[in-house]
């Protein structure tokens, strides 16, 4: 979809360069004594990052002015697509990377399953420079 968007019509090399690490996340509940921050702010390394997770809906994504705004995901199983620095840096930074955090808060236990994409390779795109 990105390489669509920005009319390249060859992108075979980033297909046959791609990783992908699958991760499973477990946050519990906050403890009285513990910080409600379950991960600190930070942008992925990856190209592209796919988050899915269960009703703990604790996802906070920055915005350009400086503030955090939850996601109401509805349902909250709904899958969260967000670019990393990989593609800032191949998008020339026309495609920023997402800067998010996890804040736990309430009593329940989140769980999130994260695809985190990385290029392997150079990639060569070609044929958007003629358009
Ligand atoms: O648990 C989440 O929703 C965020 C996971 C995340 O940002 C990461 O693993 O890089
Ligand atoms: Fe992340």
């Amino acid at each position: 979809m990105v390489f669509y968007s920005y009319g390249a019509d060859k992108y075979e090399s980033h297909n046959e360069s791609t990783n992908y690490l699958l991760r499973l996340l477990k946050y519990g509940e906050p403890t009285e004594t513990e910080t409600e921050v379950g991960l600190p702010p930070h942008e992925d390394m990856s190209f592209i990052t796919i988050l899915c997770q269960n009703h703990v809906n604790v996802l906070e994504i920055k915005t350009k002015d400086g503030d955090w705004i939850g996601l109401e995901l509805t349902p909250p199983s709904s899958f969260i697509v967000m670019a990393g620095d990989a593609l800032t840096v191949w998008s020339n930074d026309r495609v920023r990377a997402c800067t998010h955090r996890v804040m736990m808060s309430g009593k329940a236990t989140r769980y999130t399953v994260g695809l985190f994409s990385f290029s392997s390779k150079i990639l060569h795109v070609g044929n958007f420079w003629n358009r």
